[in-house]
């Protein structure tokens, strides 16, 4: 997990908390309220995703757009914005997203969590979307 100064407070409850429901958390920063560019954060959980180092990244941003358009630029990598249960249900079902970017400055703690935890718990649902995630993964070379 990582998130820039927007995202800083809720990442580190989210990342207690998931530490203490017994999920295996890395908090890669930003560990204090003072600004920081946030490419370089999305760089390092995108990096640990797609070496297997971690089996999914969440990302935290004040938007999160500046933070999905960063982790997408990164071949592997499936990062979906979800600003509410629904989208991160889709954003696994449908996308296999492999990182969930989260609008640190519009949700509340209650909402983030349940966010953070349909995603986790949500499979692929493969069949017609695996055929599209590979499409997907074919414009990686270009189209
Ligand atoms: O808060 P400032 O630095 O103005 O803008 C940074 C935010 O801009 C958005 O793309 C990102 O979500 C990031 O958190």
């Amino acid at each position: 997990m990582a998130g820039d100064h927007n995202g800083f407070a809720l990442k580190s409850l989210l990342c207690s908390e998931l530490s203490a429901s017994g999920h295996e958390v890395s908090d890669l920063g930003t560990h204090t309220a003072e600004e920081v560019d946030y490419p370089a954060l999305c760089v390092e959980v995108c990096t640990r995703v797609r070496d297997g180092r971690a089996g999914r990244g969440i990302v935290l941003g004040g938007s999160g757009l500046g933070e999905t358009i960063a982790c997408n630029k990164l071949p592997g990598i499936r990062a979906g914005l979800c600003h509410d249960v629904w989208t991160a249900g889709i954003s696994r079902g449908n996308n296999d997203a492999n990182v969930l970017v989260l609008p640190a400055k519009r949700l509340t703690d209650d909402q983030a969590r349940e966010i953070v935890s349909t995603w986790l718990g949500t499979p692929f649902k493969g069949g017609k979307h695996a055929r599209r995630v590979a499409q997907i993964a074919a414009l990686e070379g270009g189209g």
